[in-house]
């Protein structure tokens, strides 16, 4: 069944490839050789904003649009685009995915929903995976839209807000997915509605769409206030556990990536702390401290998560090699991490503002993205994010050898025979890559060929800067690149003079990375636009993929099986590495699925305290909207306390009295307590007389410059304790699922009654922050609660 449906999709792909071919191409082709003569293409344009009002136009408008992209390529890049270019780019104006082979030229692809969104001065934003990949394209593509008269900008975490201002006025805006997403967060935080720097968020094109969707999904952006750590006792808790050992002290689940003290670690702590129980709630904080301790001491890694420059923690991202700029291990872990390196701690973070990336995506009118890699999951990509998959054919057809993978007995020999390989290649003077997982593997490597005298560039988060000139390098004669997955994505390395003749680019991969799309990035460098070129990957059973998730079954071939020094090619070793990894992936999966699920309950109450955040900033109606909130308030409580559903006899009209305390006036000439809506009545008539007598004594320049500020600062200080509680509630949740309960589920009806209290809350700050101010201005005597009873 399932492959009758596969085998379905696969025809729908290939029809509405064929369909392109067949129809839309040759439109844009006559449309093409129309314009040969035309000087002046930012004419066309102009012409085109116009046409583009009119819906009856638009579909002829698509194809000159296409055409006069083509056209421009070529003059400015002296480029010509191929068909399979043209049909990737009408796939990614109908606001799918495109699936193209590495380094089939997504770049250029990229301009032609760029120019066609970009018409409709409404903003596009041109997402790519790092800050490299976005200056790039935009110096390299801005030659495009400069003949086209299109404005681009640039958006980098560096610039000004008025820099960034600037640069989201432009038709086309290049920058990160993260900083996109972060732009967005501040512009909910700040406290005049100038300072804000985007537009309405309308059209995006997410290239590598697979890196942003799915392997970044796992960390949100996060933008943190500042409150001081316990500097201290981070430094007493990381040395306590300094010298605890494995077993004694505590035990580590390698699969889900935890660990947990022994019961005799517990008692040496208690010991040591004077505490009787460490699990009593007032001791919580200690627990906090010194498990995040051990979790650095155990689970972080120098040079592998995280890196240290400049006596600063850096966190190097798992997937792309890069450091996570402006990002922070949270829950404590960053400080744990700095105690263990003994470098200044950073100060905490208490989130202010959170959204994951997925989410940021989903805030826009219309989306499109491409990728070489993302076929895998192409079910994710329609379930999650409603978005079809197309795959496009290669220009030419891919002449790539990958060749079957090795698998070694030990990491040692695994190591030798890749230094090996490496010579081998190198003394043919074949350019080779050598892909590894953490900064600390490229630098072992590196160090072997050092201690041999071959010459060697290295590419990591350390020798950042000097990315494109290492690039530029790695595909000439007798190049030796070692790096980490920063030369993964994107990446285009230029076979030099000679190479294609020595057989092109050779991959090495060292190890298989958590998911296959990975891998395959790794191989794409090579064998791009119909080039020769080779891969081959170079793993061990000691490999980290193996030690944490098939220990068990990689001893069984340890065991069984003839190890030599030889490692043994393909087959049924190769098989189960590829077991392994599409566990991972599964496991992944659905680590995404429910921080997907969660994200959405969070992101639906952002957006609707965004919404009412927005109308504060702009609000001209303080007066009204500072009644309003006394009135709900006073309301409220009568309600409460004489509710409909009882008789009068039963109300608690003392109790009212009394949580009205100060207001006590208020109440004070109601003699008739048989009716709530009267009594309401009459309390709003009495407070809107002497409100309206306050209102007169102001300037209307006093709302603005007094309540606005304030009133910001109450919900915003709310919002964020509310983020709080949803993120305690989050941790607890889980237990949930204990009781058989859907933690979903459970989460939801629970963040929302958090998330109405959080509206009640803030309405009664705003109502008795008013009240008071009444009080204070007509310097009335307090009617204290027991004279008003
Ligand atoms: N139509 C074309 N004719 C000739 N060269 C092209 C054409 N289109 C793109 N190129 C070149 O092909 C190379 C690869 O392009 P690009 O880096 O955009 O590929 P990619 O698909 O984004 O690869 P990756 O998947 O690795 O990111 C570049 O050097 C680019 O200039």
């Amino acid at each position: 069944m399932l492959s009758k449906f596969r085998q379905w999709l696969g025809n729908k792909n290939q029809r509405e490839v064929k369909n392109i071919l067949a129809h839309i191409l040759p439109k844009i082709d006559k449309y093409y050789k129309s314009i040969q003569d035309t000087k002046a293409l930012d004419q066309v344009s102009v012409e085109l904003r116009t046409s583009l009002q009119e819906d009856s136009k638009r579909k002829e408008a698509l194809y000159l649009a296409f055409a006069v992209v083509k056209e421009a390529v070529k003059r400015a890049l002296g480029i010509t685009m191929h068909d399979v270019q043209l049909i990737a780019g009408w796939i990614l104006c109908q606001g799918d995915v495109a699936e193209m082979k590495t380094g089939e030229g997504k770049t250029i692809v990229s301009l032609l929903p760029a120019y066609w969104f970009g018409l409709q001065n409404k903003g596009l934003h041109m997402v790519n995976v790092n800050e490299y990949l976005a200056k790039r394209d935009y110096e390299e593509m801005s030659k495009v839209f400069k003949l086209l008269g299109l404005s681009v900008g640039l958006n980098l975490a560096s610039m000004s807000e008025y820099e960034k201002r600037t640069a989201y006025l432009q038709d086309i805006t290049y920058g990160t997915c993260t900083e996109f997403g972060f732009d967005y967060l501040r512009d909910h935080m700040v406290s005049e509605a100038e300072h804000r720097v985007q537009r309405a968020l309308s059209f995006a094109i997410i290239d590598e769409i697979d890196s942003i969707l799915i392997d970044e999904a796992r960390t949100p952006l996060i933008i943190a206030g500042t409150s001081k750590a316990a500097p201290d006792l981070y430094y007493v808790c990381a040395r306590f556990v300094r010298g605890f050992l494995e077993g004694r002290d505590y035990e580590t689940d390698r699969e889900s990536n935890q660990v947990m003290f022994t019961e005799s670690a517990i008692r040496k702590i208690e010991a040591a702390f004077m505490i009787d129980n460490l699990y009593e709630v007032e001791y919580t904080v200690i627990y906090h401290y010194l498990l995040q301790s051990l979790r650095a001491k155990v689970l972080m890694h120098r040079d592998v998560d995280y890196m240290v420059a400049d006596h600063k923690v850096h966190i190097v991202d798992a997937f792309t090699g890069r450091i996570l700029e402006g990002r922070q291990f949270s829950e404590g872990l960053q400080q744990a991490i700095e105690a263990k390196e003994n470098v200044p701690l950073s100060e905490e973070n208490r989130t202010h503002a959170t959204i994951t990336i997925q989410k940021v995506f989903s805030l826009y009118n219309q989306i499109a993205g491409m990728s070489g890699t993302i076929q895998t999951d192409e079910e994710e990509m329609r379930r999650i994010y409603g978005l079809e998959v197309v795959s496009v054919p290669t220009h030419k057809p891919i002449i790539r050898q990958d060749y079957e993978d090795i698998i070694f007995l030990t990491k040692e020999i695994k190591y030798d025979r890749v230094i090996e390989e490496i010579r081998k290649r190198h003394a043919q003077s074949q350019p080779v890559l050598v892909g590894t997982t953490s900064v600390q593997q490229s630098e072992d490597i590196a160090n072997r060929l050092s201690s041999l005298k071959v010459p060697y560039q290295i590419l990591n988060a350390k020798t950042e800067q000097e990315e494109a000139k290492i690039i530029a390098g790695a595909g000439l004669k007798g190049a030796i690149t070692i790096a980490t997955n920063m030369a993964g994505r994107g990446t285009d390395i230029r076979l030099g003079e000679g190479v294609a003749q020595l057989g092109g680019l050779h991959v090495i991969g060292t190890e298989r990375h958590e998911s296959r799309r990975i891998d395959n990035q790794l191989r794409g460098r090579s064998g791009r636009q119909g080039d020769p070129g080779s891969s081959q990957f170079f793993l061990s059973l000691e490999d980290e993929l193996i030690e944490r998730f098939a220990k068990d079954e990689a001893e069984e071939f340890r065991e069984s099986w003839q190890w030599g020094q030889e490692g043994f090619l393909g087959g049924k070793l190769q098989g189960f590495m590829g077991t392994v990894q599409r566990h991972v992936e599964q496991q992944l999966l659905s680590v995404r699925s429910m921080v997907f699920r969660f994200d959405t309950i969070i992101h639906d109450q952002r957006q609707a305290f965004y919404q009412q955040r927005n109308e504060v900033l702009q609000s001209e109606e303080w007066p009204a909207r500072l009644s309003h909130s006394v009135v709900s308030y006073m309301t409220a409580f009568i309600h409460k306390y004489c509710p409909d559903h009882k008789v009068p006899e039963e109300w608690d009209i003392w109790q009212l009295k009394r949580e009205f305390g100060a207001e006590g006036p208020f109440l004070h000439n109601i003699q008739d307590w048989q009716n709530s809506q009267k009594i309401i009545d009459q309390v709003v008539v009495e407070w809107t007389n002497r409100w309206d007598a306050y209102i007169a004594q102001r300037e209307p320049s006093y709302w603005k410059q007094i309540w606005r500020p304030s009133y910001l600062q109450i919900i915003d200080r709310s919002w964020l304790d509310h983020l709080e509680s949803l993120q305690q509630l989050k941790h607890g949740i889980h237990y949930q699922a204990y009781a058989q309960q859907d933690p979903v589920q459970a989460f939801q009806k629970e963040a929302w009654r958090l998330f109405n209290q959080m509206g009640d809350r803030i309405q009664k700050i705003v109502a008795r922050k008013v009240m008071q101010e009444l009080r204070d201005s007509t310097n009335e005597p307090i009617q204290r609660m027991n004279q008003v009873v």
